[in-house]
C-alpha cells in the first residue's frame, strides 16, 4: 500500500483549535486582577506566587495589572513544586526550577498562587505543601488562566480566566509572549480520532 493511501485510511485526531486569542488572554487576566483587588478590598498584604513554568509570567503580568488598578506595587515571586509532586515516578525527570520569594515573605499574607492550567489539581496540591515549608500565610487563593476540569483532588480555583470543558484525551496548550516568544494563545489538541 502506498503511504498516502494508508495515511488517508488512519483516523486522525481533530486539528488543534484556538480557544483563547491574545486579546482573550489579556481580558481574562484583567478580570482576574480586578477580582483579586475586590476580594481583598485592595491589594494590601497580597503576594502573588507563580508556579513554573508559565505561572511565573502570569503572576508577573497580574502584579502589573493589580499595581495599575491600585496604584501600589504588589509583591510577586515564584514557587517551584517539583520535589513536592506525588507523581514524580510517572513523569519524565525535570530539573527543579526557581523558587523566589519577595522580601515581604508569606507569613500573615494573602498568597495568590498563579498557574496557567488547572487539571487534576496535583500541581496545586504540591504547591500547598511547598508553601507550608516557607511560612504560614493568612490565606491561600488560586488563580488560573484555564480550568479544564477533571479534578482528582478537592481543589478549586478562586479566580479563573476561562472554564474550558475538555475530554481527558485532549491537551490544552498555553503559549505566552514572554515565555514562548509568540503571541499569547490557548489551544486544544488531540481528542477522539475522526
Ligand atoms: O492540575 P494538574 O494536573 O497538576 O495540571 C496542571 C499543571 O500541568 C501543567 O504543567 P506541566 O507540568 O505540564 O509543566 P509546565 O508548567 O512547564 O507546562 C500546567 O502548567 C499546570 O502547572
Ligand atoms: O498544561 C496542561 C496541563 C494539563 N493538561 C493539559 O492539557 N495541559
Amino acid at each position: 500500500m502506498c503511504p498516502e493511501t494508508s495515511a488517508a485510511a488512519t483516523p486522525q485526531p481533530p486539528p488543534a483549535r484556538e480557544v483563547m486569542s491574545a486579546s482573550d488572554v489579556a481580558r481574562g487576566l484583567r478580570r482576574i486582577a480586578h477580582e483579586i483587588v475586590e476580594r481583598n478590598k485592595g491589594a494590601q498584604d497580597v503576594v502573588l506566587l507563580g508556579i513554573p513554568s508559565r505561572g511565573v509570567e502570569l503572576a508577573q503580568r497580574l502584579a502589573t495589572l493589580v499595581t495599575e488598578i491600585e496604584g501600589a506595587s504588589v509583591p510577586v515571586g515564584s514557587l517551584d513544586v517539583t520535589m513536592y509532586r506525588d507523581d514524580l515516578r510517572d513523569r519524565p525527570m525535570r530539573a527543579p526550577q526557581q523558587t523566589h520569594f519577595p522580601p515581604s515573605g508569606v507569613d500573615d499574607r494573602v498568597v495568590v498562587l498563579v498557574d496557567d492550567v488547572l487539571y487534576s489539581g496535583r500541581t496545586v496540591r504540591a504547591a500547598l505543601d511547598a508553601l507550608a515549608d516557607y511560612g504560614r500565610p493568612r490565606a491561600v487563593r488560586l488563580a488560573v488562566l484555564v480550568d479544564r476540569g477533571h479534578r482528582e483532588l478537592p481543589i478549586r480555583a478562586d479566580h479563573v480566566g476561562k472554564n474550558l470543558p475538555t475530554s481527558q484525551a485532549e491537551r490544552v496548550t498555553v503559549r505566552l509572549t514572554g515565555h514562548d516568544g509568540v503571541d499569547d494563545s490557548v489551544t486544544i489538541s488531540g481528542g477522539d480520532p475522526r
